[in-house]
């Protein structure tokens, strides 16, 4: 830690690095940077502007340094203590978030993922050997409203921990979570410290493959595509189920139950759900498929695990996503 004050920088200041961002201001325990992109301008010039039924309603909340990329980041002279990666998880990207997070990782800097999926810590690893990893499941609902300006809704929580890097001392990376915890509780996150860290993001993963793939595929919401045929419940519960098998065969804690939990916390909802897959598809950007469908597929096939519900929607979504990035190419 470079002072008693750390530093901390958010890369992404959409929904989910606004909410953050916020909690780490009002902690008032580290001086907190930001690198936007098309909401640059707003938060420069008249701060970050967070509505939340949990934190109340905060206009204005100003930021120590606004960057339009990390290498002006890098050139502010400030060293980042924590870099905190709240963008979409796109492990496809050219050039990957390693390459773009290279001028503002230095010794010392640990890297916190706010990011759904899984498969998302090894190229970091790969990138950076000597830095600590934390890495976090983001229980909560947000949006952007405007340039500058988000809403949190529903309940917050995070469940952070420990994603071991081999060539660090495990005391090291447990100060340098402490640190992390104690800010974003001293911010109102309601923060659950986790050893197992892998399980818990492979649990929140059964969920998102099977319901934002069949939202995505279908464009409908959850409640709808499961009303058209009697086959949906099959297909949601075979993805999980995969899903589930190939968590199983790597090791990791999935609790018995689990697919049953996530069918009743979905179909409880009366209206259905839509999901990010589905909203990031119709703005036609990219999706989160790699972390979501791609590591479990790539994992099952590795390990034996039969995986071909996991197979046919991911190879429908990257379709989708090719479509997006090929208009011309793909009309019929
Ligand atoms: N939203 C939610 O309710 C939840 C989201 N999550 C997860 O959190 C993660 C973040 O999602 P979310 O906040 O919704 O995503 P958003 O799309 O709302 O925000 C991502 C932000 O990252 C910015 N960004 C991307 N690339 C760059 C770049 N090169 N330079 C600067 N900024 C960049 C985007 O900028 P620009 O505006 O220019 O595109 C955008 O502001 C995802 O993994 C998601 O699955 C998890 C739980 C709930
Ligand atoms: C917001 C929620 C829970 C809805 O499916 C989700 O995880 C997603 O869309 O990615």
């Amino acid at each position: 830690m470079t002072t008693t004050r750390p530093n901390v920088l958010l890369f992404g200041v959409g929904s989910i690095g606004s909410v953050y961002a916020a909690i780490l201001i009002l902690s008032k325990r580290c001086s907190v940077h930001v690198v936007a992109r098309s909401n640059y301008d707003a938060l420069q010039k008249q701060g970050l502007t967070l509505r939340s039924s949990k934190f109340g309603d905060h206009e204005g909340l100003r930021f120590d340094g606004v960057y339009r990329t990390c290498e002006e980041a890098a050139n502010s002279g400030t060293r980042f203590d924590y870099v905190v990666c709240s963008n979409k998880a796109l492990l496809d990207a050219k050039p990957s978030l390693s390459d773009i997070l290279q001028p503002v990782v230095t010794d010392g800097t640990a890297i916190v993922l706010l990011q759904n999926g899984v498969g998302v810590e090894e190229p970091l690893h790969e990138a950076f050997p000597n830095n600590t990893v934390l890495s976090a499941c983001v229980w909560t609902g947000a949006k952007v409203l405007g340039p500058g300006e988000a809403e949190q809704f529903n309940r917050e929580g995070l469940t952070i921990g420990v994603d071991h890097a081999e060539a660090l001392s495990a005391e090291q990376e447990q100060k340098q979570l402490d640190v992390f915890v104690e800010m974003s509780r001293a911010g109102g996150s309601d923060v659950t410290v986790c050893d197992d860290i892998q399980s818990e993001r492979w649990v929140k993963v059964i969920w998102n493959a099977c319901w934002n793939a069949v939202t995505t595929a279908t464009q409908l919401r959850t409640n709808r595509f499961l009303e058209a045929s009697p086959q949906a419940m099959m297909l949601s519960r075979a993805i999980m189920g995969e899903v589930v098998d190939v968590a199983r065969a790597k090791g990791l804690t999935v609790p018995d139950g689990s697919v049953d939990k996530l069918i009743e916390q979905c179909t409880s909802v009366k209206d259905g759900l839509p999901s990010s897959m589905l909203d990031d598809y119709v703005a036609g950007r990219p999706t989160e498929v790699e972390v979501i469908l791609g590591t479990p597929l790539r994992e099952g096939l590795r390990l034996g695990v039969p995986v071909p519900s996991l197979i046919a929607m991911y190879s429908i979504i990257k379709a989708l996503d090719w479509k997006n990035a090929h208009p011309e190419e793909a009309k019929i």
